[in-house]
């Protein structure tokens, strides 16, 4: 089945076709749930690769506009794919041994990019910040009122996060883009979990979670001091 949803502020169509079929942002955010072992917290990055492919299904379905987010976002993710797969594999396991592994083979630019320019540290630390923005965001939605606009709670949570990491040119970008998200009501409506009693219950249990995830990186990376990687 295939329905359209029509932006207040663009006018444009978004067809929701995709998100009906396959996005359920419960399923996405049980990624980040599933990406903390046990014993002891360690980011499990096969889980957290999860949780960032479903993110990006969901952004795709948001239309055309989006596609430079989505398409920065897929790159980060196939290199850590591809790390995860090569003879190195088993070291990319968690974050932490990642980090561990990478800073003892000196596989990490540590002041500028050169040799070791997309090293799973660097790379790990652009989503890492993105996710600093989706736990702003998602929270804004959660406490959000039926008048509040979705473009307003983004680039709040764009402004305190990722904004700070940009260049000028990106930013505006970004900004114009946000215009173009479809309205709260279609928001809740394509997460794909309810009423929007339910998306709160939702997200009220699930983003601890991912502020788990967001903490520990902060900081295992604070302590071996990856914050500015280039
Ligand atoms: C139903 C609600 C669920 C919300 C689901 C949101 C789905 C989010 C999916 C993806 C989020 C964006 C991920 C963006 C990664 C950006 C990483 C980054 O900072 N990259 C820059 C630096 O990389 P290097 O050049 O150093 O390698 C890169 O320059 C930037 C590229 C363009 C992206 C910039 C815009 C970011 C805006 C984020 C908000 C997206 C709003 C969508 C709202 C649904």
């Amino acid at each position: 089945m295939s329905r359209h949803y029509k932006n207040r502020a663009s006018g444009c169509l978004f067809s929701m076709t995709a998100v009906e079929e396959k996005f359920s942002l419960t399923e996405v955010l049980s990624s980040f749930k599933a990406c903390l072992e046990k014993e002891n917290q360690d980011v499990l990055m096969d889980y957290y690769i999860s949780g960032w492919k479903g993110l990006v299904r969901f952004m795709n379905s948001l239309g055309a506009i989006f596609s430079f987010v989505s398409k920065d976002a897929v790159s980060k993710i196939q290199i850590m794919e591809a790390f995860r797969k090569s003879s190195s594999g088993d070291q990319y396991r968690s974050l932490q041994s990642m980090v561990a592994y990478e800073l003892k083979a000196k596989l990490v630019d540590l002041n500028k990019r050169a040799e070791h320019s997309n090293s799973g540290c660097r790379t790990i630390l652009r989503l890492h910040r993105a996710l600093r923005w989706l736990q702003l965001f998602l929270e804004k939605l959660r406490t959000s009122t039926e008048n509040s606009k979705t473009s307003v709670l983004c680039t709040e949570a764009y402004n305190d996060s990722l904004a700070n990491y940009h260049p000028w040119i990106i930013r505006k970008t970004a900004m114009v883009s946000f215009y173009a998200l479809p309205a709260r009501n279609t928001f809740f409506e394509v997460m794909n979990v309810g009423s929007i009693e339910d998306v709160v219950t939702m997200l009220g249990e699930a983003m601890p979670y991912v502020s788990q995830v967001y903490d520990i990186t902060q900081q295992l990376y604070a302590q071996h001091n990856l914050l500015d990687l280039p």
